[in-house]
C-alpha cells in the first residue's frame, strides 16, 4: 500500500511552480541543463573530430580529456570556490556567470572554424574556464532557491531542481542524436562546420545561457549570503569531504557500506557507458546518433526505473529492491560490451539504466525509510558525494583504458572476432560492478525487517503485485474480502457501510462492518481521546501514533480473524485516513506515516477501496450536533485532507473506485454494489446461506 512519492512528481511540483519567481528560475535552469547536457554531447564528438587525423590513442585520451574538464572541477575545487561565492552578490554573479558561459561555449565553434590548429586546445581551455565560472554560478544559483520558496516548499523546489537537472539530459542526447541524423543535410546548409550537429548543439547552449541570464536579472534575488539552516541541500560544496566523512548514525554499519557499494557499481556502469560511448558507438558504425542514443538511453532508463521501479514492485522489500536493482545495472553491461550490434547495446544499456534507476529510488527510499531525520543530510552528502567521484573516475578512466587495450581481430576458428578497446573496457567494468554490487546486495540484506521468504518468491510475489506473507503460517493466509470505505467528513461513509453490510448478508455471505478508529476495547478508548476536542494539546506526531496504535490493535482482533475465517471485512476507514489526514491535513511525512500505519497492520491492504468525495464544506454541513476535535479543523485543513485521498485514489486507479457523494445515496449504493459484485463469485450461488464465510475468490494472496 505504501509508496514514496516519485522526485519532482506533477501533483508535488504543482505547489511551488505557482510560485512566479522560482517558476521563471526553474525555466531557466531548465534551459540551462538541457544546453550543458548538450554540450557534454557535442564536446566528446568534437574532440573525436579534431583528432581524427592523429595517432589512435590521442582520439581516447583527448574524450578522457574531455570528460575530466567537463565534471572533475565540480569534485575537486568546490571547497575553495564556495567561500568566494559567499562574498559575491548572488543575482549579479548568476547573471554574470551565465553570460560567461554563453560567451565560452560559443566561442569553441567559433575558433574551431577560424583556427582549426587551435580547435582542440582551446576546447579544453573555454570547457575549464566555462567549469571554473560554474563554481562560482553554482552555489548563487542553491542559495537563490531558499530566498523565492517559502521554507516548507523547499524539499519539494530541491526535488524539482534535482528532476529538471537530470531529467533534460535524455532530451538532450535525443536531440543531440536527432541533429546527428541529419548532419549531412545540416552540412550541406552551414558549410566550414566541423561536425554540424556538435556546432549547433554548442550555439543552442550559449542561447540557453543568454536567456537564463536574463531571467536571474529579473529575479528578486537578495544579495547577502542566507543562513547555514536555509541552505538547499543540492548546494555542491565539501564533495570530497562527505565521501570520506562516513556518517555515523542509525544508517551505518552494513547498511551504509551496501548502499555505498551499490550505488558505486550503478555509477560506475553508468560512468563508463558515458565516457567509452562516443567511440564505442563509433566503432559499432553509429557515430554522433548512435551516442546520443546511448546517453539517452542511460538517463531515460534512469528515469524509467526511478518512476516505476518502486510502483510496479511496491511489495518488495526496498532493500532487496535496491541489491537486485544494482546487480542487474552492473550485469547487463557485459554482454552490452560483447555485442556487436548498436540496436542491442542501445536496449542493453536501456536496461542498465532502468535498472540503476530502481536501485537509486530503492536505495533513497531505504535512506528515508531507516535513517534519522538528523543524519539524513550527511548520508545523503555521503552518497552523493561517492556516485559524483566514482561517475568522474569510471567516465575519465573507461575512454583511456579503452585506447590502452586497442583494438584487435581475434581469430576464432574459421571466424575472426573483432576485440575493441571500448567493448572490453565495458565488460570489465560490469563484471568489477557487478562483484560489487553482489556484496552491497549482501550487506544490505543482513537484518531486513522487511525480508520474507526468499528473494525469489518474494520478486515473483511482487510482480504479480501481491505481498508475500511475513507473519502466519499457509492456514492462516485471510482468505475473505477486505472492503474499505473512505471520505471526509459527512460524506456518506456509515450510510455505504451499513448498506452494504446488509445487501452482502442477504447474499448469504458473513459480514463484519467495522469502523476506525473505535472498534476494539483500546480502540474506544483512543477514539474517546482523538476526538475528545479538550485534547488540542495532541501534536500531530503523537496524533498519528495513536491512530496506528487503533489500526494495530483492530488489525490484529478482528479483521485478521475474520479475514482468515473468511468473512468480508467493511470497515468504515483504515489506513488511507492516517495519509490524508496525518500526512496530507497535518503534512506529516507521507513515507513516515506509510511507515507506521504498515507496521501496525502487518502490511495489510484492502482489496477494494470506496472514496466517497465531497467538498469538506459539504460534507460537514450534512452533520448535526457538536463537532469533535478534528472536524473542528480549519476549511485548509480539511481542504487539504481532501486533496490527500484524491491523489492516493490516482496513484492507485486498480485498487480505488471514486465516487461523488453528492449524487444521491441510492445512486452511490448501487454504484458500489456493481463494483463489489465484480469480485464476487458470478452468479452468486444459489446456494449463498449455505457457503456463508467462504468466499473462494477474493484474496488473490
Ligand atoms: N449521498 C448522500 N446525499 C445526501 N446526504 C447523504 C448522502 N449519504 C449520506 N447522507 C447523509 O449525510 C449524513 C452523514 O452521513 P454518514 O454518517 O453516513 O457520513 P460519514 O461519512 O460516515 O460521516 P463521519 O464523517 O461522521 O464518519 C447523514 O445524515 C446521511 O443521511
Ligand atoms: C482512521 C482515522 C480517522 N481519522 C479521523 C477522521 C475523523 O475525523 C475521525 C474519525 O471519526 P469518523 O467517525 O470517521 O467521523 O478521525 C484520522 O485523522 N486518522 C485516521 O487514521
Amino acid at each position: 500500500m505504501s509508496r514514496p512519492a516519485s522526485p519532482g512528481a506533477p501533483s508535488e511540483a504543482h505547489n511551488v511552480l505557482a510560485i512566479t519567481p522560482f517558476r521563471r528560475l526553474w525555466i531557466s535552469l531548465s534551459l540551462s541543463s538541457l544546453g550543458d547536457w548538450l554540450s557534454l554531447l557535442a564536446l566528446i564528438s568534437l574532440a573525436v573530430v579534431f583528432t581524427a587525423d592523429g595517432p589512435h590513442l590521442a582520439r581516447y585520451l583527448a574524450v578522457a580529456g574531455v570528460v575530466a574538464v567537463r565534471l572533475a572541477p565540480a569534485v575537486l575545487l568546490s571547497p575553495l570556490a564556495g567561500p568566494l561565492a559567499d562574498r559575491l552578490d548572488r543575482r549579479w554573479t548568476m547573471v554574470v556567470g551565465d553570460v560567461l558561459r554563453a560567451l565560452l561555449y560559443i566561442s569553441i565553434p567559433v575558433v574551431g572554424l577560424l583556427a582549426p590548429g587551435s580547435g582542440l586546445v582551446w576546447l579544453f581551455v573555454a570547457s575549464f574556464l566555462a567549469e571554473v565560472v560554474a563554481l562560482l554560478w553554482t552555489p548563487a544559483k542553491d542559495s537563490a532557491v531558499p530566498s523565492l520558496v517559502p521554507r516548507k516548499l523547499l524539499g519539494q523546489a530541491d526535488k524539482l531542481v534535482l528532476f529538471t537537472t537530470y531529467g533534460t539530459a535524455p532530451v538532450a542526447a535525443l536531440l543531440f542524436a536527432a541533429l546527428a541524423s541529419v548532419s549531412n543535410l545540416l552540412g550541406a546548409l552551414l558549410p566550414g562546420m566541423a561536425k554540424p550537429e556538435a556546432d549547433i548543439a554548442l550555439y543552442l547552449n550559449g542561447l540557453t545561457f543568454l536567456v537564463a541570464a536574463a531571467v536571474a536579472a529579473g529575479l528578486p534575488i537578495p544579495s547577502h549570503r542566507p543562513g547555514k539552516d536555509d541552505e538547499s541541500p543540492t548546494r555542491d560544496s565539501r564533495i570530497l569531504a562527505s565521501v570520506w566523512n562516513r556518517p555515523r548514525g542509525a544508517v551505518g554499519g552494513p547498511l551504509l557500506t551496501g548502499l555505498t557499494l551499490g550505488m558505486l557499481a550503478t555509477v560506475a556502469a553508468g560512468g563508463a557507458v558515458i565516457g567509452a560511448g562516443r567511440l564505442h558507438a563509433e566503432a559499432l558504425g553509429a557515430g554522433n546518433a548512435g551516442f546520443g542514443m546511448l546517453f539517452a538511453a542511460v538517463f531515460g532508463g534512469m528515469a524509467l526505473g526511478v518512476v516505476s521501479g518502486p510502483r510496479i514492485l511496491k511489495k518488495l522489500s526496498r532493500r532487496r529492491m535496491f541489491g537486485v536493482g544494482a546487480a542487474l545495472a552492473a550485469f547487463v553491461l557485459l554482454p552490452a560490451g560483447a555485442v556487436w550490434d548498436m540496436v542491442l547495446t542501445v536496449f542493453l544499456v536501456l536496461a542498465l539504466g532502468v535498472c540503476a534507476g530502481v536501485a537509486w529510488a530503492a536505495g533513497l527510499a531505504v535512506v528515508a525509510r531507516e535513517t534519522e531525520e538528523e543524519d539524513r543530510g550527511a548520508v545523503h552528502a555521503h552518497l552523493n558525494g561517492t556516485a559524483r567521484l566514482t561517475l568522474l573516475l569510471s567516465a575519465v578512466l573507461a575512454p583511456v583504458a579503452a585506447g590502452f587495450v586497442g583494438d584487435h581481430a581475434l581469430p576464432v576458428g574459421p571466424l575472426t572476432y573483432d576485440l575493441r578497446g571500448t567493448g572490453v573496457v565495458l565488460s570489465v567494468v560490469g563484471l568489477l560492478a557487478a562483484v560489487a554490487a553482489l556484496v552491497a546486495h549482501r550487506q544490505v540484506n543482513k537484518g531486513d525487517p522487511e525480508a520474507g521468504p526468499g528473494l525469489i518468491p518474494e520478486l515473483f510475489a511482487a510482480l504479480r503485485g501481491v505481498a508475500v506473507p511475513v507473519e502466519g503460517t499457509e492456514e492462516e493466509k485471510p482468505t475473505g474480502a477486505f472492503i474499505v470505505l473512505e471520505g471526509g467528513e459527512g460524506a456518506g461513509k456509515s450510510t455505504q457501510v451499513r448498506e452494504l453490510t446488509v445487501w452482502l448478508r442477504d447474499q448469504g455471505f458473513e459480514v463484519v462492518s467495522t469502523r476506525q478508529p473505535g472498534a476494539t476495547k483500546l480502540g474506544m478508548r483512543l477514539r474517546a481521546l482523538l476526538l475528545d476536542r479538550e485534547n488540542s494539546h495532541i501534536t500531530p506526531r503523537a496524533e498519528a501514533l495513536l491512530y496506528a496504535a487503533d489500526k494495530a490493535d483492530h488489525v490484529q482482533q478482528e479483521i485478521l480473524p475474520a479475514l482468515r475465517r473468511g468473512a468480508v471485512v467493511i470497515s468504515d476507514r483504515y489506513v488511507d485516513s492516517t495519509l490524508a489526514y496525518q500526512g496530507a491535513g497535518r503534512e506529516l511525512d507521507p513515507d513516515d506515516i506509510r511507515r507506521i500505519s504498515d507496521w501496525a497492520t502487518q502490511g495489510l491492504v484492502p482489496d477494494l477501496t470506496v472514496l466517497l468525495d465531497v467538498r469538506p464544506e459539504e460534507g460537514l454541513a450534512r452533520l448535526g450536533g457538536a463537532v469533535d476535535r478534528i472536524e473542528a479543523e480549519s476549511a485548509e485543513f480539511h481542504n487539504r485532507v481532501r486533496k490527500g485521498f484524491l491523489d492516493l485514489a490516482r496513484q492507485d486507479p486498480e485498487r480505488y473506485l471514486v465516487l461523488d457523494a453528492r449524487e444521491p445515496q441510492e445512486k452511490v449504493t448501487r454504484e458500489i454494489r456493481r463494483r463489489v459484485r465484480a469480485f464476487l463469485p458470478d452468479p452468486v450461488p444459489s446456494n449463498a446461506e449455505a457457503v456463508t464465510g467462504m468466499i473462494p475468490v477474493i484474496r488473490n494472496n
